[in-house]
């Protein structure tokens, strides 16, 4: 059994990494911790979990108690896993961290985006980007994974394959994404309100969102050089899941993009390339470690349009924690998350 602390145990990342590992038959959860709720049993504060964890109750973190686990997830704001992943790791801990504290290669750029200055640049080096379907073999070996964003998620996956084969013009590259409100987290604020968030949508971070140069430095590793990308994410009245719509030309008219995107992603456990012409929804994602992409070309011009669906909580955080965990320990990669979605 692999003992899994997590840090954050009571934000929206931090549960759905308790509901997916109740489920994982070599994991097993010794140490959560939260600061405002500790003492508190974790089926007390979340019934969903009743009959699960009978005697797990949330701790204040100590880099002692976490340090015994075999790894450990964080689920906390920003910065959080700077302070903590050195000890952790001295002790032979892995630390898989779902924050965005290690997704950036370049400390100046992750301050600039982060307004603070980067407390660990010394791991950086050995940080490894947590998408398993370009990184599996450096998850394998790594001690320390940053976890891709939830937008991110979405976007790599749809742009890769074209990419990859150097299909696309990489001047001008557009990422539509519309989110969910739970993407905000479980702390309060006024946007996240039901009366502020139903029955409305808008567009955020137009000018730039940080998610930005996280995309931009994956699609710059899978074209091989620098793409022009404007992102633009959407909040929209949903609790879980994420659209993306890629627009990009292709400088080649005649590859069949089906074909493509099906050779690209046939070994690939949670990319399900949908039949041509299809529509994915987030429904069809809710709950799953899945990502469900489809390629279209309208009028067959040199246009491509992609969609791509994920649940921002499972494969654009929590579900994709744990398939880098499955790979770090040597495990089947789908262990305790192959469930299907919820529908409706
Ligand atoms: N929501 C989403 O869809 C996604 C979120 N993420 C990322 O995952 C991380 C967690 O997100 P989410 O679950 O939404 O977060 P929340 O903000 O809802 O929860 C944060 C958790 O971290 C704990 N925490 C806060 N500050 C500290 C601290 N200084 N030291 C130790 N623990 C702390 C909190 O508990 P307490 O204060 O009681 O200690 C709480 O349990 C964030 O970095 C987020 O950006 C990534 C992908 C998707
Ligand atoms: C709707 C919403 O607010 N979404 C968040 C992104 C989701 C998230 O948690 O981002 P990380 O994966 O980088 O942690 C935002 O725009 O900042």
């Amino acid at each position: 059994m692999i003992k899994v602390g997590i840090v954050g145990g009571t934000g929206y990342t931090g549960v759905e990494l308790l509901r997916l590992l109740a489920q994982h038959p070599q994991a097993q959860v010794e140490v959560i911790t939260s600061r405002s709720e500790a003492g508190m049993r974790v089926d007390e504060m979340y019934p969903n979990l009743r009959g699960h964890y009978d005697s797990l109750a949330f701790s204040v973190p100590d880099a002692a108690t976490l340090g015994a686990c075999d790894v450990v997830f964080f689920a906390t704001p920003h910065g959080v896993a700077h302070a903590l992943a050195g000890e952790l790791l001295a002790t032979g801990t892995k630390v898989i961290d779902l924050s965005a504290d290690f997704r950036l290669q370049d400390a100046d750029e992750w301050a600039k985006w982060y307004g603070q200055p980067h407390g660990a640049p010394d791991l950086l080096p050995e940080a490894v980007y947590g998408l398993p379907e370009v990184n599996r073999k450096a998850i394998k070996q790594a001690r320390l994974i940053a976890v891709p964003g939830c937008y991110p998620t979405a976007a790599q996956l749809a742009l890769i394959p074209l990419l990859e084969a150097g299909l696309a013009d990489t001047s001008q590259i557009i990422a539509d994404c519309k989110s969910g409100v739970s993407g905000a987290g479980r702390g309060a604020s006024v946007g996240s309100l039901f009366s502020e968030a139903g029955e409305s949508m808008k567009a955020y971070g137009v000018k730039g969102h940080r998610h930005l140069p996280e995309i931009r430095q994956g699609l710059r590793r899978a074209a091989g050089k620098d793409v022009g990308l404007t992102f633009v994410p959407h909040l929209t009245p949903m609790i879980r899941g994420i659209h993306a719509t890629l627009y990009a030309s292709v400088v080649d008219r005649s590859v069949d993009l089906q074909a493509l995107f099906e050779a690209r992603y046939a070994d690939e456990p949670f990319v399900d390339v949908m039949p041509a012409g299809s529509h994915p929804e987030t429904r069809s994602v809710r709950g799953a470690n899945v990502c469900r992409i489809a390629v279209h070309r309208p009028q067959d011009g040199d246009l491509v349009v992609v969609l791509s669906v994920i649940d921002n909580l499972v494969k654009g955080a929590s579900g994709q924690a744990v398939q880098n965990m499955n790979i770090v320990f040597g495990l089947d990669e789908r262990l305790g998350l192959s469930h299907a979605a919820m529908l409706p």
